[in-house]
């Protein structure tokens, strides 16, 4: 099973979003931005690791939500989302074909989500409305 960490990163009341770039796999879909955990590594660790390379952004994690478990032949994939804050930085995009900041309500359901992220919204819009 491939690890892979993916921040919801907040900020002004609005989540980042990202669109994996074209000649990626699951290509053009949304998702989080993040990706598979190194050896040795904590989900925590890659998920700010991950958001420096990809955003060239800081952020600081506030709470993880729950990891699901996708089969995406021939592996599978667990993901482990961390609701995040914006600290500082310029966004760069050294990774995704675009981002969005989107408000966390039915917007943020309409994307063309990865099969994995779509428990991950489900959750993530839950604990927004209670
Ligand atoms: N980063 C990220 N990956 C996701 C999400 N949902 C999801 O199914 N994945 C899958 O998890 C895997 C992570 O791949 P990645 O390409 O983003 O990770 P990476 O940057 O470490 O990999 P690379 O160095 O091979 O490009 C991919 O198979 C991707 O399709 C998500 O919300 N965020």
């Amino acid at each position: 099973m491939v690890q892979v960490a993916c921040a919801i990163i907040e900020n002004h009341g609005k989540v980042l979003v990202a669109q994996r770039s074209k000649e990626k796999q699951l290509g053009l879909k949304w998702e989080f931005p993040g990706g598979k955990l190194c050896e040795g590594e904590s989900a925590e660790e890659c998920i700010y690791r991950e958001i420096r390379e990809e955003l060239g952004i800081e952020i600081e994690v506030i709470r993880p939500l729950t990891p699901t478990v996708t089969e995406q032949s021939p592996i599978s994939i667990k993901l482990i989302p961390f609701v995040c804050k914006y600290i500082s930085g310029p966004i760069v995009m050294n990774d995704h074909n675009a981002i969005r900041w989107v408000s966390p309500g039915f917007a943020l359901a309409t994307f063309d989500w990865c099969p994995a992220d779509i428990p991950v919204v489900t959750e993530y819009l839950k604990i927004c409305r209670s």
